[in-house]
């Protein structure tokens, strides 16, 4: 079963880890079930002969030999389970993680981030407990029953008593039946109303800026209190389903007591047991309840964690839409002609095209300038580029083939993306510009930042390149985070280059230095330009005008305002109002 594969696979990978622990364990809980068996015939002994101070020592170290030999191979069988259980629990981690950076972003815009946080810390810790903790208990239990039984048959006890005492015993695999889908159904709505929880925090956490400023403070707090409260209620159902369980194996144990001391006691009187073997039954007794109360927990704790699992199983399941073909071939950097046929796209879900009917050429080392309004298609076009997002077949060709035999890494290696609001990582500025090869020479990383026109800004930071931004460091403000981002793009000096608005937070002055850099930078190679400012893309070899998903405009900066459409009318309101340029960061 699917379900279960991700156990299955740490137990055959860590199975003879597993099964030393298991013997030692098994060892320690043999050792432990001659405990009653030696203060029972220590006890016949002081009944019929008398002690004497050599049979007191020889019953002592008996009972310390006992005591030391179960200690030591106790501990180092839960030693060797708990270590087995770090180990799954580190190497689900890294699965995971490794899981997440090839699932789309189609994935990751139906599920939020919360939610990953939720996988890799909750359900994986909760994993690992029953693993470590399932596998000493059951072994602990099931030996010791089994030990005791053998135990009591071997001994003087006669077989209508053990009978009849262990009889209550039986209804325990029928309360299992009853009990385990209850827990397992519980457990599953605390995990999801934890990932719940997990997903609000982080995303009110993320939005605290506006939540200040718009002084909705309350808002925030009873939106998450309603996850907290939800996650409450499933654990109390959850709590109430498995204390029952917990109580009632116990009281089936004591049932068994009960029965014993009763028919046993009744036995003596007719001198049909020794005192010795009445002793001794109630004492094995005695044991049973501590393995059935520990097989109680542990079936609670696997029902809790058979839901982790289950859920963590899916998640490795999940298949990432956009696979490599298997006879994908790597694009070469000298062959990067973009051709664009017929390309119409829909996002999985959405009721309209994004894109209809693209048709664009555009020659290795030129350069495309692409205008429209907002929601027109103009990062959706580039995504497809990206691969992002799959394109019908046939309808990009990248150096002559068609992207989707192209594999995925040198298509986009190849490639060099500033997004609009390119993230940057909680590290120094010299690792978030020399992101893509952290090997990066100090100079190469310097003249990206002069050419994204952000190193006055660095060298006025008190420590330069290696300020570190983010949560522990500093804040940059929306154009020197954007410019940040450019000098990214910029340091990769990939064949084809796409700028998707990534000037837009910064002044008309700055931007005019920025478009001169990349037009000496980027000489002999393709450049995408996405742009709400004329001024950004008017030097492109050609330009498209893109709305609502098609393109309505096309030609060089001069054939569009000839025509008199979009794109003129957008040249005559920015050329005529300077004062819309001088905005930004
Ligand atoms: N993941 C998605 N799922 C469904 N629809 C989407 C998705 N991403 C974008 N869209 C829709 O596709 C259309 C084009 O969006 P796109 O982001 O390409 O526009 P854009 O031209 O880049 O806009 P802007 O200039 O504001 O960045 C919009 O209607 C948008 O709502």
């Amino acid at each position: 079963m699917k379900g279960k594969k991700l156990l299955r696979d740490h137990i055959r990978a860590h199975w003879p880890y597993y099964a030393v622990a298991v013997t030692i364990m098994a060892a320690a809980n043999i050792i432990y079930a001659f405990f009653p068996r030696v203060l029972g015939q220590f006890t016949d002994e002081l009944e019929l002969q008398g002690l004497t101070e050599q049979s007191v020592v020889k019953y002592s170290l008996l009972l310390l030999a006992i005591g030391v030999g179960y200690g030591l191979f106790f501990g180092i069988g839960q030693y060797i389970n708990h270590r087995m259980g770090r180990y799954f629990e580190f190497n689900t981690r890294q699965k995971l993680f490794r899981h997440f950076t090839v699932l789309s972003e189609d994935y990751f815009s139906r599920n939020g981030k919360g939610k990953m946080l939720s996988y890799v810390m909750n359900d994986v810790t909760s994993v690992r407990e029953s693993i470590a903790n399932g596998v000493n208990q059951m072994t602990n239990a099931s030996i010791l029953l089994i030990s005791v039984i053998v135990m009591i048959s071997i001994s003087g006890i006669p077989f209508s008593l053990l009978a009849i005492s262990v009889a209550p015993l039986l209804s325990i695999p029928f309360l299992v039946i009853y009990f385990g889908p209850r827990i397992r159904e519980r457990s599953k709505n605390v995990q999801e109303s934890l990932a719940v929880m997990t997903e609000s925090a982080e995303e009110q956490f993320g939005g605290i800026k506006v939540t200040k400023t718009f002084a909705t403070e309350q808002i925030a707090h009873e939106r998450f209190s309603e996850t907290v409260d939800r996650i409450r209620a499933n654990q109390l159902r959850l709590v109430k389903a498995t204390s029952l369980f917990q109580s009632v194996l116990p009281f089936v144990g004591a049932m068994s007591m009960v029965v014993a001391i009763t028919y046993g006691g009744i036995l003596v009187s007719r001198s049909a047991l020794s005192l010795g073997d009445f002793v001794a039954i109630t004492l094995y007794l005695r044991m049973i309840m501590q393995p059935l109360q520990q097989i109680g927990n542990v079936i609670n704790t696997i029902q809790r964690s058979r839901a982790s699992l289950d859920r963590l199983n899916r998640l490795l399941s999940e298949v990432p839409d956009i696979r490599e073909a298997a006879e994908a071939t790597p694009l070469q950097p000298a062959a990067t002609d973009i051709e664009i046929h017929g390309l119409s796209f829909q996002y999985p879900g959405a009721n309209r095209p994004s894109l209809q009917d693209i048709h664009i050429s555009i020659k290795a080392g030129s350069t495309l300038g692409i205008i429209g309004k907002t929601g027109s298609g103009k990062t959706t076009l580039m995504k497809l580029l990206l691969r992002v997002y799959d394109a019908p077949e046939h309808t990009i060709m990248i150096g002559g083939k068609d992207i989707r035999q192209i594999t995925l890494e040198s298509l986009r290696s190849q490639i060099a993306y500033v997004p609009q609001d390119g993230f940057l990582f909680s590290t120094t500025i010299r690792d978030n510009i020399a992101f893509y090869d952290r090997k990066a020479s100090m100079e190469r990383v310097e003249e990206a930042a002069k050419h994204a026109e952000i190193y006055e800004n660095i060298v006025g930071f008190p420590k330069g390149f290696e300020t570190r931004l983010g949560e522990r460091g500093l804040t940059l403000s929306g154009g020197q985070r954007q410019r940040t981002s450019l000098a990214r793009g910029m340091i990769k000096n990939a064949p084809i280059l796409i700028m998707d608005d990534s000037v837009s937070a910064v002044d008309a002055v700055t931007e005019t230095k920025i478009i001169s850099n990349l037009k000496k930078l980027r000489q002999g190679k393709t450049t995408l330009l996405i742009a709400h400012r004329i001024s950004a893309v008017k030097h492109a070899d050609e330009i498209i005008v893109l709305d609502d998903g098609r393109i309505t405009e096309r030609g060089t900066h001069e054939e569009l305002l000839r025509l008199g459409g979009y794109y003129a009318s957008l040249h005559s309101i920015q050329e005529g109002d300077d004062s819309i340029e001088q905005q930004g960061g």
